[in-house]
């Protein structure tokens, strides 16, 4: 197993990529974070974590928030139904691309990794209210990390609710087409405290675990969600986690894994671990650079490519 020094080691070579990157800021509020910060977690089975950079870092989600919720609606509808509304395929555009809403299959998104595809999975949360399909999703969060702490910012769920010009017009496409019937407005309430919901590394390391062990959290021995719904989300982290860097990130690291724009990657090597990476600095795809460079070395020198 890695030492922390090696962990430290690896940290510090990735980070020299972070000139490379930007900090994404069309979310006015991610733009304050600092390119240079870079922390990683790894959860084994057995329970032993072990961290190098500022592992009491907490970041938001972001788009690695769409996992979690695919998850939820999978258990709460099952693959039938969440199927007939969302596709499976990768689209090779960028993630808040609308071009191929229109071009196949009248507005039914590609896949539930593109923001249109997410805000079709996000819309299929149940409950009464926004506040309570939030709250179902945030105890979903809190149990798959074992953190009942854990919760959003206000700050960020604010600042992307205030811009998101864009999520919108997806969201009016997709109710013109049936995809979703309820009120924009509400959507996006609750897609943006989505993706604000905030973590340290090592909380996104455990849940990267529990997908790792087939849904179930090996400390507990709760199967928190079904086997197969584990291993469509890791599917879908292999074709669709990246963006459209998917293909590229296949082949040089190999590794299901889930990235947001506020620099997250959380990855899930099957059997094995569970990692949780911060690197706000992105590549113009929007993938954490020195997460992503940080994955590289990791699944070179351990050879955890599942291919
Ligand atoms: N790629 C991302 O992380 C995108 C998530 C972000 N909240 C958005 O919808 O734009």
């Amino acid at each position: 197993m890695y030492s922390k020094s090696e962990l430290e080691q690896f940290v510090k070579q990735a980070k020299q990529y972070a000139r490379y990157g930007k900090v994404a800021d069309y979310i006015p509020a991610l733009g304050k974070a600092n390119p240079n910060d870079l922390s990683i977690a790894i959860y084994t089975r057995d329970g032993s974590v072990i961290a190098a950079g500022d592992t009491t870092d907490k970041v938001t989600l972001q788009s690695i928030s769409k996992i979690i919720a695919l998850a939820l609606v999978l258990i709460d509808h099952g693959e039938k139904e969440v199927f007939q509304k969302v596709g499976m395929e990768p689209t090779g555009d960028p993630f808040h691309s609308i071009a191929k809403l229109e071009e196949v299959q009248p507005a039914k998104p590609l896949n539930p990794m593109i923001n249109a595809g997410a805000l079709a999975v996000t819309h299929m949360i149940s409950g009464a209210s926004v506040n309570e399909r939030f709250q179902r999703l945030l105890q979903f969060v809190r149990k798959l990390a074992g953190n009942p702490e854990i919760s959003y910012s206000k700050e960020v769920a604010k600042s992307e609710f205030e811009t998101a010009f864009l999520n919108r017009s997806l969201c009016y496409f997709l109710k013109q087409h049936g995809i979703i019937n309820e009120d924009v407005e509400e959507l996006m309430d609750l897609y943006t405290k989505q993706c604000a919901i905030e973590m340290t590394c090592i909380d996104l390391a455990r849940i990267g675990l529990v997908f790792a062990m087939d849904g179930r959290d090996p400390f507990t021995d709760e199967q928190i969600m079904p086997l197969d719904v584990a291993r469509i989300c890791k599917t879908f982290m292999v074709t669709c986690g990246m963006y459209n860097a998917s293909g590229e990130f296949a082949i040089k690291i190999g590794i299901p894994a889930k990235s947001g724009v506020s620099g997250g990657i959380l990855a899930a090597v099957p059997g094995r671990f569970g990692i949780g990476i911060f690197g706000p600095a992105l590549d113009d795809k929007g993938n954490s650079i020195t997460g992503m460079k940080l994955l590289e070395l990791l699944s070179k020198t351990y050879s955890l490519s599942i291919f």
